[in-house]
């Protein structure tokens, strides 16, 4: 889809949904127009004919249709198109290596740093000594180092089947993050979250930078692996982070340590949860080591999946005077919008579409409210 296709979609839904905001402050970031994924996972076709060959495979959002690649990926990054060509010569030289492999996932960083998962419809190899997956992902990597001249340390390898995983190397990398003036350090972990554009990433970080105007503590939910709660917690004030996932909640403290950040408590936690614990309907064992009452919260940050804040989790960020909402999805946005404005007297005071999916239907939107009416 082109961009002024979903511009112009996305301003009517706005105009439906939420006719009090006047578009002219609608603020619009684009950037690159391909090559612009970080992270891309692909179906693998096997064929046997003329001879034994490999396929990367995406399908049709709409038609559902397979499409071949043919080696290239014009909305993913150059790393990942220099690595898909290389992938597949290899794989056609062992087939008992590629044998049920049926999906191939790429997580690369801007550093140049790769995860490559490879995930098989076949057990693979349990043996402590001379395993022989473990040993063919060896050869795998030592040619795609060779071939695409990458240091040692910037590729990693896991292979995944049904309750096995073989790693060789780490399942994480490092990103760096600019925003503004600033710059952090930023792991991303194999098989949880990580923005999938890191050019829109940087300027919806230093959009949000650029906004957050507290002298109070800050609440976020759905933190990940702390994309934004390092940025958050840099404006100086006490910041409690919370996300559902251990392996991402396990990252978030890594990344506050390497960026020096001492200010962020974490709890491991749904956000549904949450609501029920700040209401303190019931006490959470997750959340011993915070005490809530310290706290003197006037700005909650969220960042939830495509599906929205369910009402619950609505009314409670209603006790927060300043409200800033990352979204994925434009509708449950503004359905979200609509009950906080309506229900709860918030003036919209910055809305920002991102477009960090080009060549989709899809795009991303910082929206920033208040109940301070001055
Ligand atoms: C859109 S991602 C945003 C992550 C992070 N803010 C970032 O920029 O990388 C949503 C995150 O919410 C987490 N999540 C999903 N459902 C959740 C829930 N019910 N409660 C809390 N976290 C949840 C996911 O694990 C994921 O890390």
């Amino acid at each position: 889809m082109q961009f002024e296709q979903k511009l112009t979609q996305y301003r009517e839904l706005i105009a439906q949904k939420l006719p009090t905001f006047d578009l002219e402050q609608l603020e619009v970031f684009t950037g690159a127009q391909s090559g612009y994924r970080m992270r891309a996972e692909f179906a693998i076709y096997h064929q046997n004919q003329p001879s034994y060959s490999v396929h990367h495979v995406v399908h049709d959002s709409v038609t559902k249709q397979r499409i071949f690649c043919e080696g290239k990926y014009a909305i993913a990054n150059a790393l990942i198109n220099r690595l898909m060509p290389a992938v597949e010569e290899f794989f056609a030289q062992n087939y008992k290596f590629a044998h049920k492999l049926f999906q191939i996932e790429y997580l690369t960083t801007t550093t140049q740093q790769v995860v490559i998962s490879l995930l098989f419809h076949r057990a693979l190899d349990k043996s402590e000594e001379n395993n022989v997956d473990l040993l063919h992902a060896q050869a795998f990597k030592d040619f795609l180092q060779t071939k695409l001249n990458l240091k040692t340390e910037d590729l990693h390898i896991i292979l995944r089947a049904k309750k096995t995983k073989l790693q060789l190397g780490n399942n994480f990398i490092s990103e760096t993050l600019h925003v503004n003036d600033k710059e952090f350090a930023l792991y991303q972990v194999e098989n949880s979250f990580s923005q999938p554009n890191a050019e829109i990433n940087n300027l919806m970080l230093s959009y949000v930078d650029k906004h957050v105007h507290t002298d109070h503590d800050i609440l976020e939910l759905y933190c990940g692996v702390g994309n934004f709660t390092v940025v958050l917690a840099s404006c100086g004030k006490k910041l409690l982070a919370t996300e559902v996932n251990k392996q991402a909640v396990d990252f978030v403290y890594r990344n506050l340590e390497r960026n020096n950040l001492t200010n962020v408590q974490v709890g491991r936690i749904s956000a549904e949860e949450f609501v029920q614990a700040i209401n303190k309907v019931r006490p959470f064992k997750r959340l011993e080591h915070i005490d809530l009452d310290t706290y003197n919260f006037d700005t909650v940050f969220v960042d939830p999946p495509r599906a929205g804040l369910d009402t619950a989790s609505c009314d409670m960020i209603s006790q927060f005077a300043n409200i800033i909402y990352v979204s994925c999805n434009p509708h449950t946005l503004v359905d979200n919008l609509q009950y906080l404005t309506s229900k709860y007297g918030y003036r919209i005071k910055q809305l920002a579409l991102f477009d960090q999916f080009p060549q989709t239907p899809h795009c991303e939107s910082i929206a920033i409210l208040t109940k301070n009416h001055s």
